[in-house]
């Protein structure tokens, strides 16, 4: 299989829109195109596919609802045209997925949100909700309470932290070229569209070195850097250009276009290193004998019959720790049930599921993907 069609098998995906394509180059808000986006992104979901949007283009949009046409050099300035540009951007973001059916929810991020633990499994949380509940979340950096020193600086990198966050399978970053080049194609005809390299190539950097566009801030440093961030969740980062027509859509079904960026490792490793690392166990399941043999010979997922006990208070999507009887550590994982239904549940076999709970989410206590042996 090629790493384009593995694509389409991605279930969850933080697509970055830049602003420099949402407001039409500048000149206000390009609601058709946003349009054309959210028609793509309401099809990925009927797929079953989770999709939370990172959209920037407030200060852009806020420039245009003030007429101003330079973009302000003061971060007070900056702040202002966020907060008046940001409501522009929620309203037609809310507005564009009602006609399919859909919410869309306005989250703000700080970088201190996302660097103190507390406050990042909250944010994790909420995110995981909303998804839950087939709501679009509308992530932007929260320019209003930020400061030069805890700025993410730029989208491209807040996409990545989110991708990480969520522990996304994918950060697909719109812009306005077609990808990555080999040189900034602004001020070179004959530059190469780069197809695929992994995320740490090292000669990456040289190609991004042009600087952004009049609207951006990052230009293509910053989505390399938000690969390699990307990466160590184990996410694939796709830099393809926004106008291409049914862009998102044609890159779900594994079609060849921008720019695709890999992890070093191995997608799964990575994304299991990183939940290794980054989450702390909020509960504990006893596995039986054959349910520890099972997960110790690697590769299987642990579904509800091997389980014994379950202990600690904890919702779908923590990481819990399985334990032996002897209470010997085997496993940790991201489990699909809150603590009640996984006492429910456990012991039984998976076709019980529905006749105890009145519904299945998953045949699988912890999925083998969301599993790391210890
Ligand atoms: N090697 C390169 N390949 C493609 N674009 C490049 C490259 N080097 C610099 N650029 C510039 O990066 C710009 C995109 O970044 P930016 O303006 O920050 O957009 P966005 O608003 O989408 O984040 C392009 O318009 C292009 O001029
Ligand atoms: N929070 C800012 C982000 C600006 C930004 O990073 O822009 P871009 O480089 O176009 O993604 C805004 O919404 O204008």
């Amino acid at each position: 299989m090629t790493e384009r069609s593995q694509m389409s098998r991605a279930r969850r995906l933080v697509i970055k829109i830049g602003s420099a394509l949402l407001t039409n180059d500048g000149k206000g808000l390009d609601v058709e195109a946003l349009a054309r986006w959210v028609d793509q992104v309401a099809e990925l979901i009927a797929a079953g596919v989770e999709v939370v949007v990172v959209s920037s283009g407030s200060v852009a949009e806020g420039m245009s609802r003030l007429g101003w046409s330079a973009r302000p050099q003061q971060l007070h300035e900056l702040q202002a045209a966020a907060a008046v540009g940001q409501m522009g951007l929620v309203q037609t973001w809310e507005a564009q997925f009602r006609r399919h059916g859909r919410h869309a929810a306005q989250v703000l991020l700080t970088h201190d949100d996302l660097s103190d633990r507390k406050r990042y499994l909250n944010a994790r949380s909420t995110l995981r909700a909303l998804l839950d509940f087939g709501v679009v979340p509308i992530v932007n950096e929260n320019d209003t309470v930020v400061t030069d020193e805890i700025r993410f600086g730029d989208n491209d990198t807040l996409g990545a932290l989110v991708a990480n966050l969520v522990e996304a399978d994918g950060l697909i970053i719109l812009t306005d070229q077609q990808g990555l080049f080999d040189r900034d194609p602004r001020k070179h005809a004959d530059a190469r569209l780069v197809s695929e390299r992994r995320a740490d190539d090292p000669e990456l950097d040289a190609m991004a070195a042009g600087g952004a566009g009049v609207l951006g801030r990052g230009g293509m440093q910053t989505k390399v850097r938000a690969a390699r961030l990307a990466a160590r969740s184990g996410a694939f980062t796709v830099i393809v250009g926004g106008r291409i027509d049914a862009v998102v859509s044609r890159l779900a079904a594994g079609q060849s276009l921008g720019t695709l960026l890999l992890p070093e490792q191995g997608r799964l490793a990575a994304r299991k290193q990183w939940l290794a690392s980054h989450l702390k166990t909020r509960g504990q399941l006893i596995l039986d004998d054959g349910a520890v043999q099972v997960l110790c010979r690697g590769g299987r997922s642990l579904l509800p019959v091997g389980v014994r006990g379950v202990s600690g208070r904890f919702r779908r999507g923590e990481m819990v720790s399985c334990v032996s009887e002897s209470g010997q550590e085997v496993a940790r994982g991201l489990i699909n049930y809150d603590a009640d239904e996984a006492r429910a549940i456990a012991g039984r076999s998976s076709d019980r599921i529905a006749d105890v709970l009145g519904y299945i989410s998953d045949e699988e206590m912890i999925h083998r993907d969301n599993m790391v042996i210890v």
